[in-house]
């Protein structure tokens, strides 16, 4: 699959088969992961990976921030189930003294995004699916995995192999380019 087609194609997979990730497919995700540009080639970005059933299991409880989703009208995270199914969870955490601050602007952010976006893609590539999964109640997420505080975590991405049957060919549309592209100058 080459990258435009990855591009293209990457969906949020929220439902997992059984199948277990080989070593050598994680290896290659965490290695795109590790491929991605930095702020000053800082590399902030670390990744916690998580196999452990139970750990999986309240990583997924973490998931559901009642403050956040019940006003939404959300009984659970959308990826709340998907987290204990995947084989594997990653734990994307940023350094943020290993980045810049600049204008108020923390750049671990871009940096563990850009460094993610990779990760999926490149498990797109091999067969593989994920998610972005950005809500979860931090302190005790740390607490689990022993993320020292000064540490943020950034998010959660689970791991494995599409339950085809669940999978959607097209996700949620896009905005027009012309919506959100402007030639020359803001709004024109
Ligand atoms: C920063 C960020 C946080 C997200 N958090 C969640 C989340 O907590 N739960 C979830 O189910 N999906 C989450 N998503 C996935 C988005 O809902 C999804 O990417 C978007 O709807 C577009 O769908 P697609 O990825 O299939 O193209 C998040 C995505 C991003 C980029």
């Amino acid at each position: 699959m080459d990258t435009l087609e990855a591009i293209r194609t990457r969906r949020s997979v929220r439902a997992f088969s059984d199948r277990p990730v080989e070593p050598e497919k994680l290896q290659m995700v965490l290695e795109a992961a590790r491929q991605a540009p930095s702020w000053a080639n800082m590399q902030c970005s670390r990744f916690v990976v998580v196999q452990d059933a139970e750990v999986k299991a309240k990583i997924s409880e973490l998931s559901f921030v009642e403050a956040f989703f019940a006003p939404l009208g959300y009984r659970t995270n959308p990826a709340q189930k998907a987290l204990a199914e995947a084989p594997v969870v990653i734990v994307a955490c940023g350094v943020p003294g290993e980045s810049g601050d600049l204008r108020g602007q923390q750049y671990y952010m871009t940096d563990v995004g850009i460094a993610t976006e990779n990760l999926m893609l490149a498990a797109h590539a091999v067969g593989l699916g994920s998610v972005f999964v950005g809500v979860f109640g931090e302190e005790q997420l740390g607490d689990l995995l022993d993320i020292p505080p000064e540490i943020r975590i950034v998010g959660l991405f689970p791991l494995g192999y599409p339950r085809e049957e669940t999978q959607a060919k097209s996700g949620p549309a896009r905005k027009p380019l012309d919506e959100i592209v402007f030639q020359g100058k803001w709004k024109s």
